[in-house]
């Protein structure tokens, strides 16, 4: 008796603010299996037993409602993803103890010496390798370009099928290289290597055990040798200051005609108004496949510049997605689960000895130092 009423103590001690109400509804989604589905719903009435909630009721809060919220209710831990930007304003808030995104990426969160910072690793390497895949197999072999022109009914009488019609490019005699090699990248890697493309890389750190696996990984001490030799990049590493513009008019300028650069991290690693003054003099001809921008959702008026440029010249290839390289159902609901069980084991941290990090660090998903 003594231990339940002491538990039903700790109950209130911990405060947790959720940014969206779509974290919730994710339970409710059609599209998401039902045993995923039964954990959120779960999760969600453990949470309600060991923490105040407190749910946004709107998609997405300003930065000043947010930090209004997170400091009236002397908010303990914030759960968000990457349209919430937690700048120095909340994280510096002194009872804040940590912040849980539902994303891979953590570059939305300002870091504040102290701060418990999880996210979602280890769940949407497959659907964003999945997703990179696809946008090779789309470019080389010009699929929307192609889908297009059927549906506007310009596939006509004089343009049946012929030896040199509608010519794309095949996989095997080309160079991958990929830029950051973690989860995602080692997952494409380990994906392209049955299609018998040479694949250069570079990462922070050479990955010696990966190559043993896969002898046509190529490391490259200095990412120039990746543009200037790759017939395809894909860009896969963090947004940091080390990577903020990694593709930045130098390396543009090495790019071989013709290639494609791939870009599913995040907008501002590479250097966009590079891109476009280069693309409009006509200094580099590459392909474009991207996922994210700088800004995002990419404004009408950069749009308009990628469309002119394409105009004048129709054998370049952009294929741009709204940022839904890992927008399966249920990896998306795995990224939810993941976040909620990060903050119900914070939460019962806070609720028995005001959270202890060292005694937290193996059991959330830390981001990496
Ligand atoms: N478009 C989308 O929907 C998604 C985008 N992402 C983005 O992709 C990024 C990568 O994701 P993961 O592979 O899961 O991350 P990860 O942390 O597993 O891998 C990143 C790799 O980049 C390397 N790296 C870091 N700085 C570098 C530098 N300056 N030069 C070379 N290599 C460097 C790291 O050592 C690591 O090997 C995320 O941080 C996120 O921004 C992730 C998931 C979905
Ligand atoms: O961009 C998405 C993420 O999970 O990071």
């Amino acid at each position: 008796m003594t231990i339940d009423r002491s538990r039903e103590k700790m109950k209130k001690k911990c405060t947790v603010y959720l940014t969206s109400p779509v974290f919730r509804e994710m339970a409710e989604n059609e599209l998401v299996s039902i045993s995923k589905k039964e954990r959120i719903t779960e999760l969600f009435k453990l949470l309600e037993e060991s923490s105040n909630l407190i749910e946004s009721d709107v998609r997405f809060p300003s930065g000043d409602t947010m930090k209004e919220i997170a400091e009236n209710n002397r908010v303990d831990i914030i759960g968000c993803h990457l349209s919430h930007t937690i700048s120095g304003d909340i994280t510096n808030l002194p009872h804040l103890k940590a912040v849980c995104t539902a994303t891979a990426g953590y570059n939305h969160i300002e870091r504040t010496s102290g701060l418990i910072v999880t996210h979602t690793p280890s769940v949407l390497h497959d659907a964003v390798s999945d997703f990179i895949l696809s946008l090779i197999l789309s470019t080389l072999k010009n699929i929307p370009a192609l889908n297009s022109f059927v549906f506007q009914g310009k596939w006509r009488e004089d343009q049946k099928w012929d030896i040199d019609a509608f010519l794309g490019r095949s996989l095997s005699t080309l160079a991958v290289g990929i830029i950051g090699m973690g989860e995602i990248g080692q997952t494409l890697a380990h994906k392209l290597a049955p299609w018998n493309m040479k694949i250069l890389y570079n990462s922070r750190i050479r990955k010696n055990d990966l190559e043993k696996k896969l002898p046509c990984l190529c490391y490259c001490k200095e990412q120039g040798e990746i543009f200037r030799n790759a017939d395809i990049i894909s860009l896969n590493v963090p947004l940091t200051d080390k990577t903020l513009h990694l593709a930045g008019k130098d390396q543009l300028l090495m790019m071989k005609r013709g290639a494609l650069l791939i870009n599913t991290a995040r907008g501002e690693v590479v250097d966009m108004d590079a891109l476009l003054q280069l693309l409009e003099s006509g200094d580099i001809e590459i392909n474009l496949a991207f996922d994210v921008f700088d800004p995002e959702p990419l404004p009408v008026s950069m749009l308009d510049r990628f469309k002119n440029i394409v105009e004048k010249k129709p054998d370049l290839k952009f294929i741009f997605m709204p940022h839904t390289a890992s927008a399966d159902a249920d990896t998306r609901a795995e990224m939810v689960i993941m976040m909620l069980s990060d903050i119900l084991t914070i939460a019962e941290a806070v609720n028995v000895s005001n959270c202890n990090i060292g005694y937290l660090n193996d059991k959330i998903n830390l981001i990496p130092c």
